[in-house]
């Protein structure tokens, strides 16, 4: 397979690209410096397209390069490819679901002890040498307080069972109600938010999840009430939150995305009440190394003509 193409648009593990270098011939779209014309130059050999939450096989991208025959990409998250040019092209798309599940969801349980607790002001209070002078002062209880998750998929699952284990009520928003599934359901984000203590994004985003957490939603949650969100930055009128949050109508956030990564917005680093994370949900060794060993191995099935591993298109 040495003389297939595949082109890995930004740098996502050294791992991933010591295993795809060892396989393939890899061309590494950041490190070159005329783009257009090295797209023009390799278009008849790039076979494969690696990309990952932040950089995907866009429209224009997959117009620059009519071999292309496969997009795996190195995220649960497929937002940022195509889907229907590929669909419409006959390009396969794989992804990399379960093996990030689990530390996703840990990290939104991370995110809600964080912030409720004030996990990273008493640090900061410790280190800075506070302490000395009195006592932290107190924080709010995560046990038994209610979780409303938008998006029970394999994610939002886990994270209610987690939750679960807190002897928190859940409570879902879906765009159906799911059978078999205990937890109360309501149709609205806007009626979940009224109804919940802490909200949490765990759904795909799409045209109908873009903004799903707007003013309403916000008000709605209240001066007491938490955001977490573990799913995409899009997910929340951003410019909304800030303002919610900086005059206390929301109780606090917990976030792991956001609409323009790396920028974060400034007013929210002096705010206690919020912990921000830079987008490592799945950012653990054991986790990464699965999803490239995916990334890797739908690549290896594709060109061998086997059946994908995790196939979306
Ligand atoms: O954001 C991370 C992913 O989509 O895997």
């Amino acid at each position: 397979m040495e003389s297939i193409g595949v082109l890995m648009l930004c740098p996502m593990s050294a791992y991933l690209e010591q295993e795809l270098q060892s396989r393939f011939n890899l061309f590494k779209l950041w490190t070159v410096p005329q783009k257009p014309q090295f797209l023009k130059e390799h278009a008849s050999s790039i076979r494969a397209v690696v990309g990952n939450a932040a950089a995907g096989a866009d429209a224009e991208l997959i117009s620059a390069l009519p071999k292309l025959e496969i997009v795996s990409s190195y995220s649960v998250g497929v937002d940022k490819i195509d889907l229907d040019k590929c669909r419409e092209k006959g390009i396969r798309v794989t992804y990399t679901p379960d093996v990030l599940t689990e530390d996703v969801a840990d990290l939104a349980i991370g995110l809600i002890l964080a912030v409720l607790r004030r996990l990273c002001a008493s640090d900061r209070y410790v280190r800075s040498g506070a302490w000395k002078k009195g006592d932290f002062r107190l924080t709010t209880k995560f046990t038994g307080k209610t979780v409303g998750i938008i998006g029970l998929g394999r994610i939002g699952m886990a994270v209610a069972k987690r939750a679960e284990a807190f002897n928190c009520p859940i409570s879902y928003y879906s765009r159906r109600a799911k059978p078999d599934i205990q937890y109360t359901y309501y149709p609205s984000v806007v009626e979940l938010a009224s109804n919940c203590d802490i909200l949490v994004v765990a759904c795909p985003l799409n045209e109908e999840t873009w903004h799903i957490i707007n003013r309403g939603v916000i008000d709605a949650l209240g001066p007491k009430g938490v955001l977490i969100n573990i799913g995409r930055g899009p997910h929340v009128d951003e410019p909304e939150l800030v303002s919610a949050l900086v005059e206390g109508r929301l109780g606090g956030a917990g976030l792991d995305v956001y609409e323009k990564e790396p920028e974060i917005p400034e007013e929210l680093f002096g705010l206690e009440n919020v912990v921000l994370l830079p987008h490592v949900g799945s950012g653990t060794v054991e986790t990464r190394t699965a999803m490239a060993d995916l990334v890797i191995g739908n690549l290896e099935a594709h060109f061998l003509n086997k059946p994908l591993l995790t196939p979306l298109v």
